[in-house]
C-alpha cells in the first residue's frame, strides 16, 4: 500500500484541521500549494459511479453445496473480471462496524497528545500513526490521518493498540476478529474458485498478517486537487474495507477509467491484494484504488489486510502454471515488501507488484 509518503510528513502532523468540520466552516479558502497534485493525476469531479459492482451474498457459502458453489463461482468471476466486490450478509453486526467507526473517529478527534506517541515514520513499527496535514512542506501530501496497527493474534498486538479513547481497543477488537473470519471464508471460497480447494492456504492464513489501517479525511476546500491517498495496490492476499461515505475509486481489471464506488450501509468491500495476484499466477489481478475527498464531511474508513505471516513467502500455485502459463511472479513474503517500502516511494508510482513480475 501507499505509506512512504509519510516520511516527511510524520514529524510535521497538524491537527488545527479540527476534523468534524467542513472546510468553510474551518475558514480554509485553499488548498497549500504543497498538496496540489499535477493536472493529470486530479480526481475528476466527473467520475462516473460505478454502475456495475458485484453485490455477493456471502451467507450462500455456509448453505448448501450447490448454494456455496455458485457463490464461489460470482466470487471468482469479480475477481478475475473486476478485482474487487462488495459481500452483504457477511455475518458482522451493524453495531460492530458502527462501534468500530465511532472508536476509529473518537481516537482522531482527541487531543495531539494522545496520538503523537505513536507517531514514526519506521514502517514496521506494529502501531503507528501519521498525518500529511502539515505546513510548509515541500512535497506533495495526503490529505489523511491515519492509524495502522497489527492485529493477529490479537493477543500479541492489542497491548500496544491506543488505550485512548477508553473504548478503543474493546470495540475495534470486536471488528477485528469478526472482520478477519469473514477474511477467511472468502479466501476460502477466493482459493476455490482457482480450482485449489478451499482449504489451499488456510493453514498459513491462520498464522498470517492481519493489519488494519484506520484512515480519516478531513472536509477538504478543493477535493479536486489533491487526494485522500495516492494511487496503489494493496500489499495483501485481500483487503476487506469499511467506509463512511462516498471517496473510494477503482480502476477495475477490464477497464481502464476510474470509477467511483458506491457506500452502502452495512456493506463490506473487499480487494484483490498484490499477493492473490502472485499466487492466482496473474489469473486476479490486484486493483489499483485511491482515495479521494469531498468539502463537506469528515470520511473515515478501515481497511483490513489479510496476508501470511511476516516471512512466509506466497509462491504462485504450481497448479496454475504450466507451458501456456509459465510462471510469472516471484515469490514474497510480507517483510519483503516492508524491505520494497523502506527504499521505494509508492507515492510517487513504485509498485511491489510490478517488481515481482519475472520479465518474459
Ligand atoms: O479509504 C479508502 O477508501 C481507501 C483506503 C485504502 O486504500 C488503504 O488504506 O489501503
Ligand atoms: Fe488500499
Amino acid at each position: 500500500m501507499e505509506d512512504k509518503q509519510q516520511k516527511s510528513s510524520d514529524h510535521g502532523h497538524n491537527d488545527e484541521f479540527s476534523i468534524g468540520k467542513s472546510a468553510q466552516e474551518r475558514g480554509l479558502p485553499y488548498v497549500p500549494d504543497c498538496y496540489v497534485i499535477p493536472p493529470s493525476e486530479r480526481p475528476d469531479e466527473n467520475t462516473e459511479t460505478s454502475k456495475d459492482v458485484p453485490v455477493i451474498d456471502i451467507s450462500g457459502l455456509r448453505s448448501t453445496p450447490h448454494e456455496r458453489s455458485l457463490v464461489v463461482k460470482d466470487i471468482g468471476v469479480a475477481c478475475r473480471q473486476k478485482g474487487f466486490f462488495q459481500i452483504i450478509n457477511h455475518g458482522i453486526s451493524q453495531s460492530v462496524l458502527d462501534e468500530a467507526i465511532t472508536a476509529a473517529s473518537n481516537f482522531f478527534e482527541l487531543p495531539k497528545k494522545y496520538k503523537q506517541e505513536f507517531m514514526s515514520n519506521d514502517v514496521a513499527k506494529p502501531v503507528r500513526y501519521g498525518t500529511g496535514l502539515k505546513d510548509g512542506c515541500d512535497v506533495v501530501q495526503f490529505w489523511r490521518i491515519f492509524l495502522k496497527h497489527y492485529a493477529h493474534p490479537l493477543e500479541k498486538w492489542i497491548e500496544y493498540w491506543p488505550l485512548n479513547p477508553p473504548d478503543y481497543r474493546e470495540k475495534m477488537a470486536h471488528y477485528a476478529v469478526n472482520v478477519r473470519n469473514v477474511a477467511m471464508e472468502v479466501m476460502g471460497a477466493i482459493t476455490e474458485s482457482l480450482g485449489l480447494g478451499n482449504s489451499y492456504m488456510s493453514e498459513e492464513l491462520e498464522d498470517g498478517m492481519q493489519v488494519m489501517a484506520v484512515n480519516c479525511y478531513p472536509p477538504c476546500p478543493q477535493p479536486d486537487r489533491v487526494l485522500g491517498l495516492p494511487p496503489h495496490t494493496d500489499y495483501s492476499c485481500i483487503t476487506i474495507l469499511l467506509q463512511t461515505g462516498q471517496g473510494l475509486q477503482v480502476i477495475s481489471t477490464n477497464e481502464e477509467e476510474w470509477r467511483l464506488i458506491p457506500d452502502n450501509h452495512g456493506v463490506l468491500h473487499v480487494h484483490v491484494g498484490d499477493f492473490l495476484e502472485v499466487l492466482s499466477n496473474g489469473l486476479y489481478k490486484s486493483v489499483l484504488h485511491r482515495a479521494t475527498l469531498n468539502s463537506e464531511k469528515t470520511r473515515y474508513s478501515i481497511a483490513s489486510l489479510h496476508s501470511l505471516g511476516m516471512d512466509e513467502k506466497v509462491e504462485t500455485a504450481k497448479e496454475l502454471v504450466d507451458e501456456q502459463h509459465p510462471k510469472g511472479y516471484k515469490g514474497s513474503s510480507f517483510r519483503d515488501f516492508l524491505k520494497f517500502l523502506s527504499t521505494n516511494d509508492i507515492a510517487e508510482g513504485s509498485s511491489f507488484i510490478k517488481n515481482l513480475k519475472i520479465k518474459s
